[in-house]
């Protein structure tokens, strides 16, 4: 992939006081980004498209067809399900079952949680990824060596369902679209089950996915007066089994795939699903979490919101035994907790997929 280096002064960085982008972005003499939040690429590396081959364009699976349509073609839809995994690690999901009024209803929730006060978000800054409320900016301000321009509100939604109390009606909201897009991520899981020769059941299962963490993150990004000199989230890979992402109409979200960035487009009432690093494991490498990236615009705010759904805290994730065969395909991975993995990210640069090399064999 593309090496970046991204440098900041540490007297450029205790120059900032602002708690979040937005009330940065929003300050009336802003014309260029503190140098705090300078992300610096090495453009020799960097191929970005906006959309790749015609004979390889980003996989389009029908969700309709995978949960009410004949066998034939609930057997073609997992098919291509198991093509994109394995070749994109990553495919855009139509027709899905979220209602178009729900989607539409939490963009507008989201946008009333980032329009608060900042003392009432500060409210909810959490202090530990553990926290299961947490508003803040950039990924962990307080030991990021750059700046990434984005505020996020990350909830546990499940086991447990944690909401902020204030904007009026986000709890309902969210609790609606968790509950609908954990329906969608299961049934997914069970298609990706049979892709590997498995029970339907068996991700279901073995993960313990009826106690499993659900995770929901708003990002924001508003406009940046210098989009290409900041960064929004930088490469990386999701913990957890899938990432279904919704955006808010303003594209921003890059996918690497065969050595370039490729744009993906906001397609209205889309998700976008991402294969992440516990599937990787799980599956033994057939299926790699895809590397991706969140740039910035000086024209719109952004926003995005991904539901990371995986395995319970307590679940030890690890290659399905029934894959692995010591001559022909060993185990690639350790098996690691999904509380250790969670940690592991908490303690490590977000970068890549720095974490998910740890437990490779
Ligand atoms: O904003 C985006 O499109 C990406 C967000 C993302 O990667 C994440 O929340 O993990
Ligand atoms: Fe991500």
């Amino acid at each position: 992939m593309a090496s970046t280096t991204a440098k900041v002064s540490q007297e450029s960085k205790k120059n900032i006081s602002f708690t979040s982008v937005k009330s940065l972005a929003e300050s009336p003499e802003l014309t260029s980004i503190p140098s705090s939040y300078t992300f610096t690429t090495n453009p020799d590396d960097e191929i970005v498209v906006d959309f790749d081959d015609v004979n390889d364009p980003i996989p389009i699976i029908d969700y309709s067809l995978l949960v009410t349509a004949t066998p034939s073609q609930r057997a073609k839809t997992i098919h291509d399900i198991n093509k994109a995994c394995e070749h994109w690690g990553f495919f855009m999901l139509i027709n899905h079952s979220i209602s178009k009024s729900l989607m539409e209803k939490m963009v507008d929730q989201v946008f009333a949680f980032f329009n608060l006060k900042e003392e009432e978000k500060q409210e909810y800054a959490g202090k530990d990824v553990m926290d299961p409320l947490r508003y803040g900016t950039s990924f962990n301000a307080s030991v990021d060596k750059v700046l990434f321009w984005r505020d996020f509100l990350r909830i546990l939604v499940h086991p447990e369902f944690h909401s902020p109390d204030k904007p009026v009606g986000f709890r309902d909201t969210s609790a609606e679209y968790c509950k609908r897009s954990r329906k969608v991520g299961r049934e997914l899981l069970k298609g990706i089950s049979e892709n590997l020769g498995l029970e339907p059941d068996y991700i279901d299962r073995t993960m313990n996915l009826d106690s499993g963490l659900q995770i929901l993150t708003a990002n924001l990004y508003p406009p940046c007066p210098q989009p290409e000199f900041a960064m929004g989230m930088p490469p990386h890979s999701d913990h957890g089994l899938l990432n279904l992402l919704m955006q808010n109409g303003v594209s921003g979200l890059q996918v690497f795939h065969n050595n370039k960035w490729i744009n993906v487009s906001s397609t209205p009432n889309c998700l976008l699903v991402l294969v992440s690093d516990h599937l990787e494991v799980l599956s033994n490498g057939k299926y790699k979490s895809v590397l991706h990236r969140a740039v910035v615009s000086n024209k719109a705010t952004r926003m995005s919101l991904a539901t990371v759904i995986g395995p319970s805290l307590d679940t030890v994730v690890e290659p399905a035994s029934e894959l692995l065969d010591n001559q022909t395909n060993p185990p690639a991975y350790f098996g690691i907790k999904q509380r250790d993995f969670m940690e592991l990210q908490r303690s490590n640069q977000f970068y890549g997929k720095s974490v998910l090399n740890k437990v490779k064999i």
